[in-house]
């Protein structure tokens, strides 16, 4: 079986440094790396990544939330659109080079996404979780009617483990994003490992 995608998260709530620090640890068994700051400015973002390669954090494995700007400039892989941000297919014009994912709701936007060029889709929140609190979660049947719905990849996030990480690769996903479950773990390297072996068997 093809080993499936980790992509984890920023929570917006770290410290650059202290992000940085754990992420030059743990970048080795992660696929992606994505810089969700929403009430950051472009600039601190911008420093954010420098920071990362400061820790030797590969530039192809950094997506940045929403900010195509900061994303071109700091020259990372690409860019995660959000309900708010550009359109995918203006994205995908204008920027040729960007890889660009698209977070969905529903089987209708993973289906927009996938027609306006997205490389992928992150769909959710899957499971409840404390990441989006009082948010009834979407359950498993769906990410099963939006994997079947499209065919660029899915990526399932929210309340992901790396026990439930199995059941959503057997409902389709193609891989899973973290954000508490590594980030604000106690041990870091050790919860990666973790949802890594579940992902590879
Ligand atoms: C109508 C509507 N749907 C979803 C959102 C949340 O934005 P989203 O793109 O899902 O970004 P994340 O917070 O989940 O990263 C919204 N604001 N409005
Ligand atoms: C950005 C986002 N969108 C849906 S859930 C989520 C955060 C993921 O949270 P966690 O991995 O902590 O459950
Ligand atoms: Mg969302």
């Amino acid at each position: 079986m093809k080993t499936k995608k980790l992509h984890i998260i920023s929570t917006g709530k770290q410290k650059p440094e202290q992000l940085a620090e754990i992420i030059g640890v743990i970048h080795p068994y992660i696929d992606f790396i994505h810089l969700r700051e929403k009430t950051k400015r472009a600039k601190e973002v911008y420093e954010m990544v420098e920071l990362l390669a400061d820790k030797k954090v590969p530039l192809s494995k950094i997506m940045i939330n929403d900010r195509v700007d900061v994303a071109c400039a700091s020259n990372v892989k690409g860019v995660q659109l959000a309900y708010h941000s550009l359109p995918v297919e203006i994205v995908k014009r204008e920027f040729m080079d960007l890889t660009v994912g698209c977070s969905v709701h529903s089987i209708e936007e993973a289906q927009i996404a996938e027609q306006q060029g997205a490389d992928y889709v992150i769909f959710g929140h899957v499971y409840s979780t404390q990441s989006k609190p009082g948010l009834i979660p979407k359950g498993i049947e769906q990410l099963w009617s939006v994997s079947e719905s499209v065919s660029i990849p899915v990526i399932a996030i929210g309340g992901i483990t790396p026990t439930n990480s199995r059941e959503v690769i057997e409902a389709g996903a193609q891989g899973v994003a973290v954000m508490s479950g590594i980030l604000e773990a106690e041990d870091p390297l050790e919860a990666v490992k973790q949802y890594r072996s579940y992902l590879s068997e």
